[in-house]
């Protein structure tokens, strides 16, 4: 069905624990890695609890655990990504951190029809590709929080992605990890994110303004509209400082106001309040 057998995820945090997750438990050999031995301890506790979770719940059998447990593997350096047939980059939203990191992955990886992919929400992949010696197996592979819930994956091939990596891509999303894939082009925000950041950005202005109170305005959208979460909460959900990256790199292509931050959203972020992964953000987390 699909030669991606060995797969390795760069970042542990949210995304890239989220993922690692569902590649580790549509039975794939996952190697997961983090720049220091304290995030990497972090994300694998972070991971373990979550699959403990769906253990408890039902959703995984204790042996499913230990196997899906087993097949994960942690590590500082990507040197030990040599032998993978697939990475997905999943580290915070930053241009020239992540270029780095394709750089890097490109002298390591030796298989030379390994799939490099990113799961930017909104860094032009064509930048991310040209970094390589590879562009045309660079491609974004954008997953949804929590991904182990969220069904959706965006496929955004780059300029010079080719049509064998794109259709490798989708086959891997769809057949083995079991996730809906639609296609974007690649422009900063694809589908989801164009949509979702301004209705984001709205409500958060709608706050900053007095017009009505948090939990107003998110149970508006919840009982007014169905949405499983307001904006607000959302907002948290996401984390305060991925929203403000992901709406700076959308006005940057864009200029157009509705992708423009207000003040309150970059003030929270200079203040640590990230949403639920510190603790704070528009509510109080434990
Ligand atoms: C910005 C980026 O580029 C793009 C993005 O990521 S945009 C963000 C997209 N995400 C969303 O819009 C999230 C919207 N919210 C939701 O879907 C839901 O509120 C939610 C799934 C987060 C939580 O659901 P809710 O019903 O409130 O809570 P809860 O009952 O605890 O969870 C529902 C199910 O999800 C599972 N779940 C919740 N959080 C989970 C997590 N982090 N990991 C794994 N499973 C999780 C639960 O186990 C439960 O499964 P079950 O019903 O089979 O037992």
């Amino acid at each position: 069905m699909t030669d991606i057998e060995r797969v390795g995820v760069v970042g542990c945090g949210q995304m890239g624990a989220g993922i690692a997750e569902v590649c580790a438990r549509a039975g794939l050999d996952v190697k997961v890695a983090e720049t220091t031995g304290e995030a990497l301890e972090i994300g694998r506790t972070r991971l373990f609890n979550s699959l403990s979770k769906a253990a408890e719940r039902g959703k995984i059998s204790a042996e499913e655990l230990e196997s899906t447990q087993a097949r994960l593997t942690f590590t500082t350096d990507l040197g030990e990504f040599a032998d993978r047939d697939l990475v997905i980059e999943a580290v915070v939203e930053n241009e020239q951190v992540k270029t780095e990191i394709f750089q890097v992955l490109d002298q390591v990886v030796t298989r030379p029809d390994a799939i490099l992919a990113s799961n930017t929400s909104s860094i032009p992949l064509v930048k991310l590709a040209v970094a390589t010696s590879r562009p045309d197996h660079v491609i974004g592979i954008h997953f949804f929080n929590p991904a182990p819930v969220q069904k959706l994956v965006e496929l955004i091939p780059a300029l010079t992605t080719s049509e064998g990596t794109l259709s490798r891509a989708q086959v891997f999303t769809e057949k083995v990890l079991g996730k809906h894939a639609i296609r974007a082009q690649d422009r900063s925000g694809f589908v989801v994110n164009a949509l979702l950041i301004p209705y984001l950005l709205s409500a958060i202005r709608m706050f900053e303004s007095g017009i009505a109170s948090r939990e107003d305005i998110d149970n508006g959208m919840e009982m007014g509209c169905a949405h499983p979460m307001g904006p607000l909460k959302l907002s948290d959900l996401i984390g305060l400082d991925t929203v403000a990256s992901v709406a700076y790199s959308m006005y940057e292509e864009y200029k157009e106001p509705l992708y423009a931050a207000p003040p309150l959203l970059q003030r929270m972020v200079d203040a640590g309040r990230l949403g639920r992964k510190t603790g704070s953000g528009f509510y109080t987390y434990e």
